[in-house]
């Protein structure tokens, strides 16, 4: 056998040697648009382009490497890119190895400085003085709802959304000993109530406890005989303990959308795949009027601009008055959207831009 395989993998080492070769020219470019990015103060990472490289390396994949492959090679090879042009910190909801850092690695890769922080709050500012370059904040899940205290730090902060990742979330029973030894479950509660039919139904002598987050979950169940953990694949493979049974979450589709925050806004990736978020508030309109609120959407109806989200929130200033979270599609740089803010401009005493972003992460 090994006098057959001997000449095809020669010609695989050769395919290798170009690989490398064209990866380090690759690199050097990537190292010229660092200059140019710094000299000019742009921003290091660009959404917009990621977006772009990842929809050319894709159309042009005529062979049998599957879209999804492509996709993970270049986030790495991008990765390395961003890491060369810039020593870059992303910060992330913490702690480590939880949803939010799983995320931030879909989104950055492995060669980038990772930094875990313990609330939204400290998050914000930390990039807001410069102390991590970008910052990873789940926004909200689609069985949850949103994250209000993320909402919420929007109203004072100046950061701009530069993307967002979208990361479905599956759950795994995680423990150094085997399911019929298990007598005591440990997870977060939202991580629990995912996954109550499958403990039941599986474990249903177990005693479910709360932990503060998944990761520590498995740090606890780690050093006790007879317990699991409920938590993601990461945080098994964070703390070393095996994975026993993968994927125990009820809903397959069960999904957490998260933003990318940054200080300088992401670019146009045109076609149709960008969205805008904004925060708009309608003062006293909102409860002395009537139809203010469809007074505030009309503007986006009128010229086609899509609405894929609102929210509101209490302003927190005075009782029963809101501040309205919108996502829309299109970019802040469309005419239609940018005549669509002049008009709303006119009537609402607040209209932030929160930022553009591609569409797909
Ligand atoms: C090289 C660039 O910088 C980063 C790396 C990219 C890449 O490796 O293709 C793309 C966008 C940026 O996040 C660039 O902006 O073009």
């Amino acid at each position: 056998m090994d006098d057959a395989l001997a000449p095809i993998r020669q010609k695989i080492d050769a395919i290798d040697r170009e690989f490398v070769r064209l990866l380090n020219e690759r690199l050097e470019l990537a190292g010229e648009i660092g200059k140019v990015k710094r000299s000019s103060g742009g921003s290091i990472y660009a959404s917009e382009r990621e977006d772009a490289v990842l929809r050319k390396v894709c159309s042009w994949n005529d062979g049998p490497i599957k879209d999804e492959a492509l996709r993970a090679i270049y986030r790495e090879i991008m990765s390395a890119a961003i890491a060369l042009e810039k020593a870059t910190k992303i910060a992330y909801l913490g702690p480590e190895a939880t949803n939010t850092h799983a995320a931030a690695i879909k989104k950055f890769g492995a060669s980038v400085d990772y930094e875990s922080i313990a609330t939204i709050a400290d998050l914000f500012t930390a990039v807001e003085k410069g102390e991590a370059d970008y910052a990873v904040i789940p926004i909200e899940n689609s069985t949850e709802g949103s994250v209000r205290e993320a909402l919420d730090n929007f109203v004072e902060s100046d950061l701009k959304i530069v993307a967002q990742i979208y990361l479905e979330i599956s759950h795994a029973l995680i423990s150094n000993d085997s399911p019929e030894k298990i007598t005591k479950v440990y997870s977060k509660d939202q991580a629990l109530a995912q996954c109550r039919n499958w403990l039941q139904r599986h474990l249903p002598h177990a005693q479910l406890v709360d932990a503060p987050s998944t990761s520590r979950a498995v740090e606890i169940a780690k050093n006790e005989p007879g317990a699991a953990a409920v938590a993601g694949e990461l945080a098994a493979q964070f703390h070393e303990v095996p994975v026993q049974v993968h994927n125990i979450q009820d809903k397959s589709d069960n999904t957490t959308r998260f933003f990318v925050l940054g200080k300088k806004p992401a670019g146009s990736a045109g076609d149709g795949r960008d969205m805008t978020s904004f925060l708009i508030s309608l003062g006293d309109q909102a409860a002395s009027h009537s139809g203010a609120l469809l007074k505030m959407l009309m503007p986006l109806a009128e010229r086609g601009i899509n609405l894929s989200k609102i929210e509101s929130r209490p302003s927190k200033k005075r009782p029963w008055d809101y501040y309205f979270f919108v996502d829309v599609s299109g970019h802040y740089t469309d005419l239609n959207m940018k005549a669509a803010l002049k008009e709303l401009s006119t009537f609402c005493p607040m209209v932030k831009w929160l930022g553009s972003y591609p569409v797909v992460s």
